[in-house]
C-alpha cells in the first residue's frame, strides 16, 4: 500500500518515509525498506554507491515517483528540488529565472522582483541578474538554481547532488554558503552527495545506503554545532568523522556485493 498525506502541524518530523521500496517496470529492485524522518531545520545528508537508488529515493520523497510499498507522509509546505543540473531557461536572464517558480505559482510581480533580489543577493550574483545564463559559469549557473528554489520558499528542500558538476573549491565555497543560508533560515532538507566531506559538513545525520537495491546501513549523527563555518573542514574531528564514515561506505558496498 502506499500513502501521501499532507496533514500540517502535527509536529514530529516534517518529512517522514516508512518502510519504503522500489521495483521498477522492466524489474530493477532500486530501494528495499528505506525509512528515515527529517524534523524542522534538520538537514539529513544521502551517501551511498553510485546506482544505489538515491535520485529514486529523492523523487519518491518529492511525490515525483510512486514507491512500490512503503508509506511518504509530508507536513511541509511545498517542497523545493533542486536538481543535479542548473536547469536554467538559456532565453531568460539570471532574474527571470529566479523568478520563474513563483511566476508559475501566480505570486504577483512586484513580490516576485522583491524576493528573486533577496535571493540574488544571499547568493552574491546581484549584479549578474540581468545577464543570460550562458554568460555565467558552472558554478554561478547552480547559485542561480539555488535562487531560485530559495526565493520560492519552500518548506523543505530536497537536494540532488547540487554541486555534484562543479570543482573542488566552488564545490566547498557552495557547500559554505548553503550552510549558512540554513542555519539563517532552518527548514527540513534532504541533500544526495557523492562527498562524504560534504554531507559530513552539512547535515545533522547521515544516512549510509547501500549498493543496490539501497537500504540504510548506517545512520549517523554528526556532532558538530551550527552553523558551521570552513575552518571546520580542516579540523581533526571533521576528518574523523569523514574517515568513519567512509569506511562504512565501503564496507557498506562490499556487504551487498
Ligand atoms: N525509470 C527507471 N526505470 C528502470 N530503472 C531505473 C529507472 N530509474 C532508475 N533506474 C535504475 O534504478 C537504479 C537506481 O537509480 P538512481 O538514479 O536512483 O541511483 P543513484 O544512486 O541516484 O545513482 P547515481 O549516484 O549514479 O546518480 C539504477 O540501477 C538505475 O539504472
Amino acid at each position: 500500500m502506499t500513502e501521501r498525506t499532507a496533514a500540517a502541524g502535527t509536529g514530529g518530523p516534517r518529512l517522514e518515509l516508512a518502510g519504503v521500496s522500489k521495483v521498477y517496470d522492466d524489474g530493477t529492485e532500486a530501494l528495499a525498506d528505506v525509512g528515515f524522518g527529517v524534523g524542522d531545520g534538520e538537514l539529513v545528508g544521502i551517501v551511498g554507491p553510485s546506482g544505489c537508488g538515491k535520485s529514486t529515493l529523492l523523487r519518491i520523497a518529492a511525490g515525483l515517483d510512486t514507491p512500490t510499498s512503503g508509506t511518504v507522509r509530508g507536513t511541509a509546505d511545498r517542497i523545493g528540488y533542486v536538481f543535479q543540473d542548473a536547469a536554467l531557461l538559456p532565453w531568460r536572464s539570471v532574474r527571470a529565472n529566479v523568478e520563474l517558480l513563483m511566476e508559475l505559482r501566480g505570486v504577483p510581480r512586484a513580490e516576485r522582483r522583491e524576493r528573486a533580489a533577496q535571493a540574488l543577493d544571499l547568493v552574491g550574483l546581484t549584479e549578474f541578474a540581468r545577464h543570460r545564463p550562458a554568460a555565467l559559469s558552472g558554478g554561478m549557473r547552480m547559485r542561480v538554481s539555488l535562487a531560485r528554489t530559495l526565493a520560492d520558499d519552500p518548506g523543505a528542500l530536497l537536494l540532488d547532488e547540487p554541486f555534484g558538476a562543479l570543482d573542488e573549491i566552488t564545490r566547498a565555497r557552495l557547500g559554505d554558503e548553503l550552510a549558512a543560508l540554513l542555519a539563517a533560515r532552518p527548514r527540513p532538507a534532504v541533500l544526495v552527495t557523492h562527498s562524504v566531506a560534504e554531507a559530513v559538513f552539512l547535515s545533522s545525520t547521515v544516512l549510509v545506503m547501500s549498493a543496490r537495491p539501497g537500504r540504510i546501513v548506517a545512520r549517523v549523527n554528526v556532532p558538530f554545532p551550527s552553523p558551521r563555518e570552513r575552518p571546520l573542514r580542516a579540523t581533526p574531528e571533521f576528518a574523523e568523522v569523514v574517515a568513519a564514515l567512509t569506511e562504512r561506505l565501503y564496507r557498506g558496498m562490499a556487504e551487498a556485493a
